[in-house]
């Protein structure tokens, strides 16, 4: 199987183009394999890039566990420079369809190639039944959780893909590492959550740890980036306008109040193409 390794910053995946390529088994088989670090291609996961119907391209996004999400940030700035560099369609303004609907994007270029790249990431969704989350307020905000025998104020957002952003003081190893996966898979959340640990350096800037839903702790997370801005705004620590260091790099967010949507820019890096060969360890 053809694949081309990407990164948004540092948030990485193994990407396989279906426009050319037929995968060898079900999505859901090859991403634990592909994502594995020693015995596979090594990722956060696996994103199909697909013919659509109603869109320059499609992203399929599954996570290193091998379940499916339905929205990935870092992943459509990946999806974006892949479609524009290996000429599937040759516009500055694509339009990507996602599980989250069809988003626009809009790339910058450096010698001909994709190198930054600003998505609209639409509105959020507020409503805690739509994240989903067991509560019934509308937005979530501040509500709290106890977790471990300790209580948290998280304030929860989906932009397609359930988010629990928790503010600190800290982002430690401890609520990442431990915390995280107790809330990711708690009652509170359904469908499981990605966790985001945040810390408030200014009105205009953060500073962003992840514990990813099917992942683990990645070194970014877009959608995670942009529903802490929205969480930020919502429980007035922050500006609609933000500076967001993750581990891997920063992204530029923007909740705009005209549209209600949240826009989002960073870039996206090709590492390495390559082939893999192991399907002999597929059922
Ligand atoms: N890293 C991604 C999000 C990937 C999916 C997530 N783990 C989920 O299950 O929702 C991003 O950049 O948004």
């Amino acid at each position: 199987m053809r694949f081309t390794k990407m990164h948004g910053i540092g948030n990485d995946y193994v990407y396989v183009n279906c426009f050319a390529e037929q995968l060898p088994a079900a999505p859901e088989t090859i991403a634990p394999l592909v994502s594995d670090r020693h015995f596979g291609i090594g990722g956060d996961g696996l994103i199909l890039i697909t013919p659509s119907e109603v869109a320059d391209a499609r992203m399929r996004m599954f996570n290193a566990d091998g379940s499916e999400s339905e929205m990935c940030g870092n992943g459509l700035r990946c999806v974006a420079k892949y479609v524009f560099d290996h000429d599937i369609a040759k516009k500055e303004t694509l339009k990507l369809e996602t599980g989250a609907g069809v988003l626009t994007v809009q790339i910058e270029t450096e010698n001909g190639l994709a190198r930054q790249v600003r998505v609209n990431m639409g509105q959020p969704i507020l409503e805690g039944k739509k994240i989903p989350t067991i509560f019934d307020s509308n937005p979530v905000v501040n509500q709290k959780i106890e977790i471990a025998g300790q209580s948290f104020d998280v304030t929860c957002v989906s932009m397609g893909n359930p988010h629990c952003v928790i503010f600190v003081e800290k982002a430690t190893d401890e609520l990442v590492l431990k915390i995280g996966p107790q809330i990711e898979r708690s009652t509170y959340f359904p469908s499981r959550v990605n966790v985001e640990f945040v810390e408030v350096v200014s009105p205009n800037e953060v500073r962003q740890r992840t514990w990813e839903r099917g992942s683990g702790e990645t070194l970014a997370c877009g959608t995670g980036a942009s529903a802490v801005c929205v969480a930020g705004v919502l429980t007035g620590r922050t500006k609609r306008k933000i500076l967001n260091h993750l581990l891997g790099g920063d992204l530029q967010l923007e909740w705009n109040e005209a549209d209600n949507c949240v826009y989002k820019t960073g870039g996206a890096t090709e590492v390495f193409t390559g082939e893999w060969m192991l399907p002999a360890l597929l059922p």
